[in-house]
């Protein structure tokens, strides 16, 4: 295999020096392929983000929620957030404890709030609305109420969390109902969340977001957690060489604000964070096959697999993700051109990269699609009827696993009633 194109200096070799294009041969295409060494590299990076003792990491598996992964994620000793009854399901399969796990919940019905309860985890309320449906449902309950501090971040505004634009949180200025509603169902609040959005790379609003929930926590004496959110960013544009997030800048300041604070509280508290896309982002790489390459009114294509069937970031949110290709044979081209990467689903937004300056594509070439692993594969759907790719593990002892296997056409109709 030649690696035709790859200008991304990273610590890392994804493929532990298997030729990605076997793998596409061996397992088809496309292929998300995961690294087990990096992903749990990111697991240890979160976990030592703070001095302060009292403090746990949950792992949001929205992000990223394959079984065998949020099973390492548990060895690493994470917890888990949860979005869903169905995400409380399948971590629990992975091995999470009620105790590890907290539902963050958003707009649910009491069907879904029992759910939580009957399986004894621990909910986060979205709403006063909610909070007076949770109280009438679980009198005397333990419970946790999300606010929105006010400021929020992310790479799109469809993901910036709180703040003025969002559905997502409790306002401050609602504290005097949450106190009613606490003491009209003699609820225990143990604990108030926020998520101020995804994908920061400096730690400016997290930190303005941090100082706002403290003092909402100060309205509380008996709490025995606080937690501060995800949003961690990578950096997408390796290939221009974007700068990181810089983990031991955040993590002192963030240090410095909660021993402070927490002399002021008057005793200790835990903490937690709830980094989702940091934890698999960078242990991915998606691999997909050029079969066609044209021009349609001066307009370069390289015509792939990889359709928003397969991910989806770049058409919902504009997202960039580096491009390396690899060939077998060296061709001797050495044209490098502007390139509109497309996929195969009957949508002419169907657009992974738009004028990509790459070097000349063909017919046959692999392509690699890096940091994959966050919102990749959890947001990838059967549109078109089309089938979902496997997921391959190289695992630290460098052998590899499929993780999960592709969909087979038998799949596309398995729900049908005839
Ligand atoms: C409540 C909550 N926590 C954590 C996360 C994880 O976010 P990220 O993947 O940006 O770390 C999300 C998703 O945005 C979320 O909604
Ligand atoms: N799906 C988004 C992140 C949303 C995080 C969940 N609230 C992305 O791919 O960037």
């Amino acid at each position: 295999m030649i690696k035709i194109y790859s200008d991304v200096t990273t610590d890392y070799n994804i493929f532990e020096g298997k030729d990605p294009i076997e793998l596409v041969e061996k397992y088809g295409s496309p292929l998300y392929v995961y690294n087990e060494r990096i992903f749990r590299d990111k697991c240890r990076e979160m976990k030592s983000l703070l001095k302060y003792p009292n403090f746990s990491v949950s792992y949001s598996a929205k992000a990223n929620s394959n079984l065998t992964l949020l099973s390492i994620a548990q060895e690493e000793g994470l917890n888990v957030d949860a979005m869903s009854p169905g995400e409380i399901y399948v971590q629990q399969k992975a091995g999470f404890k009620p105790e590890q796990i907290f539902y963050i919940s958003n707009n649910v019905s009491a069907e879904e709030m029992k759910y939580a309860i009957d399986n004894d985890v621990l909910i986060s309320i979205d709403s006063i609305s909610q909070l007076e449906l949770f109280g009438s449902i679980n009198r005397g309950g333990r419970v946790a109420v999300r606010f929105n501090p006010g400021h929020g971040a992310g790479h799109n505004a469809k993901v910036v969390t709180a703040g003025k634009n969002t559905k997502f949180g409790v306002e401050a200025k609602y504290l005097p109902q949450v106190k009613e509603i606490i003491k009209k169902y003699d609820l225990n609040l143990v604990g108030i969340n926020q998520h101020i959005g995804s994908l920061f790379l400096e730690g400016t609003a997290y930190i303005e977001s941090l100082k706002s929930l403290l003092s909402i926590a100060e309205n509380f004496k008996d709490l025995e957690f606080i937690d501060m959110g995800g949003g961690f960013g990578i950096p997408y544009h390796k290939q221009e060489g974007q700068e990181r997030l810089d983990l031991k800048k955040l993590g002192k300041e963030i240090d410095t604000i909660i021993f402070e604070w927490v002399k002021k509280y008057g005793r200790e508290i835990h903490f937690k964070i709830e980094p989702g896309r940091y934890i698999p982002a960078e242990c991915s790489v998606l691999l997909g096959t050029v079969h066609a390459v044209k021009e349609n009114y001066g307009r370069k294509y390289a015509g792939t697999d990889l359709g928003f069937n397969v991910l989806i970031r770049p058409v919902m949110y504009d997202s960039h993700h580096d491009v390396e290709i690899y060939r077998k044979v060296d061709l001797k081209s050495d044209i490098k051109e502007n390139v509109t990467i497309v996929g195969n689903i009957c949508e002419t937004g169907d657009i992974l990269a738009y004028e990509r300056l790459l070097p000349q594509i063909f017919e046959g070439d692999v392509l690699g699609i890096l940091d994959a692993g966050a919102y990749g594969y959890v947001m990838s759907s059967n549109y078109n009827n089309r089938l979902r790719p496997a997921e391959l593990l190289i695992k630290e002892d460098g052998t590899e696993k499929i993780i999960r296997r592709r969909d087979t056409l038998e799949d596309l109709i398995r729900n049908y009633e005839l």
